[in-house]
């Protein structure tokens, strides 16, 4: 069985990889990396080291690399010849790709009549659907249609904390042992692949809201509040009962969200707290709040895992979204010069200001609680200093 995946980083490597070799794929990685690329094709294989008191190490084998940017053409019969398509590249990256899976399923329809499922397994909602959506802007219509007939694109929900990596073997990957992947039902064509580890469910909705407005939006805590405090790494801030405490209330306010849309049970959704709250507090693992804040303007979108749930709290409880407001405050401010979105927003700030800047990247209309919100908490946030 083969399996083509785009991105051969960190969730690429740490976790879909991983769970593919087990299932017995042989994986195909694609991506523009070189080295890395270079790396997969010499070695075939690669360790992955469960980050816990006892470490386990698993060696990923049956591997191989394609660079979509030297070699497209290959990435395109590797496509034609896939049993799965997933991909770990970032949303930003999903429509760059889209072109060449494009033309992979273009190629395909000529000469492999079986159906295929292509997976985004990227933090956002709707990540297949984005691709999909991406796919098709570079077909005309009757492909489109032969498309529709064999090519599924179900969204998935994908939980592992996989952090930069530090290690002197370039493919190396060190992750936590938790994982979760969840993936939707309704968007598959053919049978669903057998890979042990994903969870099949018909809607995934509850799923990746949970996922992304619970472990991404408690993230974002020590990585924007945790950097405006001054720290560099998620568990130094980690270990700062002010960041725990805007964890607890943010979560609170999301989980209000969450429970009520969702009709969670209260327990079970607080023991899936405190279970994120320890992963986060993981000793065994180094994350950078550089690497957790990255793409600040993608995370302040208004779908995202700070301004949607605040947006829900106040539809749904009528109340200020205090902690999930200090959280963006804190993004306001995020600074990284190697992270484009990060000097982007910025430069918005210095340009038009705070109020503004906020309006336009997260879609706030003027007077909009949520904003009236962040700008109390602007200053409120001088505190922490
Ligand atoms: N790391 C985590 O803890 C984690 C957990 C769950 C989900 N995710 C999600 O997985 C996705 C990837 O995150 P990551 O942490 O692995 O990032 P990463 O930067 O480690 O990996 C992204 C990979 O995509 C490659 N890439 C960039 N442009 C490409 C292109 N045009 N074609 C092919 N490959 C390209 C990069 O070279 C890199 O190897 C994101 O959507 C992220 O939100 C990450
Ligand atoms: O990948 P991002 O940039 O959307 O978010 C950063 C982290 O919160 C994220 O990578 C988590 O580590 C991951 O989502 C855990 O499953």
């Amino acid at each position: 069985m083969l399996a083509v995946h785009f991105g051969a980083g960190n969730i690429g490597r740490g976790f879909i990889g991983e769970l593919l070799y087990k299932a017995g794929y042989h994986t195909t990685f694609v991506d523009v990396n070189e080295a890395v690329i270079n790396e997969l094709n010499a070695k075939k294989e690669y360790p992955v080291i469960l980050a816990a008191e006892n470490s386990e190490t698993l060696a990923v084998k049956d591997v191989s690399g394609i660079n979509s940017v030297s070699n497209p053409d290959d990435a395109v019969d590797a496509i034609v010849k896939a049993d799965v398509v997933t991909t770990a590249v970032g949303p930003n990256i999903l429509p760059i790709i889209a072109k060449l899976i494009a033309r992979g399923l273009q190629e395909r329809v000529a000469r492999n009549p079986k159906a295929l499922n292509l997976i985004a397994c990227e933090n956002m909602i709707g990540g297949s659907a984005l691709l999909k959506e991406k796919v098709y802007e570079h077909l005309g219509p009757d492909e489109r249609g032969k498309c529709d007939e064999l090519f599924g694109f179900p969204n998935a929900a994908v939980d592992r904390i996989v952090p930069n990596q530090s290690n002197a073997d370039l493919l190396t990957v060190s992750v936590e042992p938790y994982y979760e992947w969840v993936v939707e039902m309704s968007g598959m064509k053919g049978e669903a692949p057998a890979i042990d580890g994903i969870t099949y469910v018909d809607d995934l909705q509850p799923y990746i809201e949970r996922k992304l407005f619970t472990v991404n939006t408690g993230h974002a805590v020590p990585a924007y509040i945790g950097q405006y405090m001054g720290y560099s790494t998620i568990s130094e801030a980690m270990d700062d009962w002010r960041v725990q405490d805007i964890i607890g209330g943010a979560l609170n306010e999301s989980g209000e969200v969450l429970i009520q849309t969702y009709d969670f049970d209260r327990e079970t959704h607080a023991d899936y707290i405190a279970k994120i709250i320890a992963r986060f507090k993981n000793p065994y693992i180094s994350d950078d709040v550089k690497r957790v804040g990255r793409g600040p303007i993608r995370k302040l979108g208004p779908m995202d895992r700070l301004v949607r749930p605040a947006t829900e709290y106040v539809e749904i409880t009528g109340k200020k979204p205090v902690y999930l407001a200090k959280i963006i405050a804190a993004a306001l401010h995020f600074h990284n010069e190697e992270d484009d979105e990060a000097v982007k927003l910025q430069q918005m700030i210095a340009e038009d200001g705070y109020e503004q800047a906020l309006r336009e990247v997260a879609g706030l209309e003027p007077g909009d609680p949520v904003l009236v919100a962040v700008m109390e908490e602007l200053d409120d946030l001088k505190r922490l200093k």
